[in-house]
Order: structure tokens, then sequence, then C-alpha cells
């Protein structure tokens, strides 16, 4: 079976995959719709994509691509800690604080923002599509005076040396990863459940005062909990949006599938986009792919 992920190897997805995935062949992509792409497609079994990351919240090109072009459901969540390391070519080790630019991606170089603006002040930033793309392209390039935000693993996969450890702005710092699939993986996964979850995605009816209201009534007179609720522009014009919510409950639960109908009834489009468990990380596993290289 071939799981696609975030690629190249060592992003913090690869590690997600490594993790809930084990068995499987992992494919890398360069962008996370190619990955959404490649199992719309059937080229691959699932797709593992960041889903939200604790200190920056939503990754917004998962959230809409799931919302517009995306149809095989999320069968899983997996929750991986993240730690972000500052490292550099060996060459380059000694001088490491004369670096002048720093790449990652957007959402390792938010997570490390005090750091690069208390050590590396001045130093510019390059986004790129992923820590490992960032790590491998520091790697390639002695000659710059350069450096990457990225993990242990990528570290050791790219030969780089790490000069700073833990850069990220607080200690707690996780992201959701999902899994998108049209098979049935959950009895395959072996990790600890943490929650059961539906994500939920739903369009009000243009103009309706109390529309919102209604909807996270149906939930709440069920004592339906929620975990989430966040609003994306739906892109058809300023204060045109949609609503993801998740609900801390199996979406064959009568009651979950009774407040859809009634949100639907009110006039709501609602796309289920899963029932799923969320399963914490073994990063053990971790040590296992990186002895493989
Ligand atoms: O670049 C990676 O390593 C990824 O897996 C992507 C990603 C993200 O999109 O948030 C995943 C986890 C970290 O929060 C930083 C980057």
């Amino acid at each position: 079976m071939k799981a696609g992920y975030l690629g190249p190897k060592a992003t913090f997805t690869d590690i997600a995959v490594q993790s809930a995935f084990p068995w499987m062949e992992r494919i890398p992509f360069e962008t996370i719709p190619d990955c959404l792409d490649a199992v719309n497609a059937n080229q691959v079994d699932v797709a593992v994509v960041p889903l939200e990351n604790t200190l920056e919240g939503s990754v917004h090109l998962t959230v809409d691509y799931l919302y517009h072009e995306s149809n095989p459901p999320i069968v899983a969540e997996i929750t991986v800690p993240i730690q972000q390391h500052l490292m550099v070519h060996p060459e380059n080790q000694e001088s490491w604080r004369e670096t002048e630019k720093v790449f990652s991606h957007p959402h390792a170089i938010a997570q490390c923002h005090k750091f690069l603006h208390g050590d590396l002040r001045g130093a510019s930033v390059g986004q790129v599509t992923s820590t490992a793309a960032a790590a491998k392209y520091v790697s390639d390039h002695p000659e710059l005076k350069a450096a990457a935000i990225a993990n242990e693993l990528a570290a050791e996969k790219y030969q780089l040396s790490i000069v700073k450890r833990n850069i990220h702005d607080l200690p707690y710092n996780h992201t959701r990863f999902i899994a998108v699939s049209s098979q049935t993986l959950q009895k395959e996964i072996k990790l600890n459940v943490s929650h059961i979850k539906t994500t939920v995605m739903v369009t009000l009816p243009s103009d309706r005062a109390g529309a919102l209201h209604q909807v996270l009534s149906a939930f709440a007179w069920r004592s339906l909990n929620l975990s989430k609720i966040e609003s994306r522009p739906l892109k058809t014009g300023l204060g045109n949006y949609f609503f993801m919510i998740d609900i801390l409950a199996n979406s064959e639960n009568l009651l979950v599938q009774n407040a859809i109908q009634e949100i639907e009834a009110i006039g709501c489009t609602v796309k289920v986009l899963g029932g799923y468990a969320s399963y914490e990380a073994d990063l053990t596993a971790r040590k296992a792919y990186s002895s493989m290289g």
C-alpha cells in the first residue's frame, strides 16, 4: 500500500506517516494539493497532510482544499509533538550567528518568531514548501550563509549540524495531521486513540439573521461537544464564509446525524469530511525510520 505525504523525506508529515502507517510505502509530494490530488486519483491509498498547529493555527491550504476540491473522507487524525531546531551546513557550524537567510515552511517560521527576532535579527526569511525542503536546500548550498528550521530527522537525513535546539516560541507545540482515504484503514492503525471526532463544513443560507446560532443550537441541545469551529472565506465575495466544525462524537452517532439533518433543514449546506479516531503519534517509530535512512 502507498501513503502520499508532504515531502521530501523527513518532514514532520513523514514522521506522522511513519508512526501511523509503518507498513506502507511512502511517496513524497511537493505540495499539499499534490498529495490530495494523488489520493483523489487513486495513485496512493492514503494522503497525509498537516491540518493545524497549536502555535500557528490552521493550515489554510489544507482546509480550503478539503472544502473546494477533495472528496475522499478523513479516516484518521495523528497528533505529533513538534520540536523545531536551527541547522546549518557543517562547513558553517562555527559561523552560524552570521546567517543571512533562514529557510523553512511558513508555519515553522511563524512558530519560531521570537528566536528569529532575537538571535537572528536582521536575517531574511525564505519560505519553502516544507521544513525538509529547507534542510535539503541548505545542505545543497554550503556556499550560502543559510540556515534551515526543521526537525532532528531532517538534520540527520541531509547531514546538517544542529546549532540551536527547540527554538519554537512555546514548549507545547503540536501539529494535527489528517489521513484522507477512500479505504477503511482505521482497524490497522495501532496507536493510542485520544478522541473520536466528526468533522463537518457548513455553509449558511445567505443573509439569514441568527443562522449560526441555530447551527450551534442543533449541537448544543443534543449535548454534542464541539472541539473546534473556524470560519474560512468562501472566495465568492467579501463576507461569505464556510465554517469548519469538529464534533467530539462518531459520525454514526444518531444525535450527530439528526443534528446534521436539522442544520440542512434550516437551509444550510453540510459537507461531512469524515468520522474518525484521533491518535497520538508514537515517536519510537521515528527512530526506526531514522535508522533506515
Ligand atoms: O514542513 C513540514 O515538515 C511539514 O510537515 C509541514 C508543517 C505544517 O504545515 O505545519 C507541519 C508541521 C510543522 O507545524 C511545520 C510544518
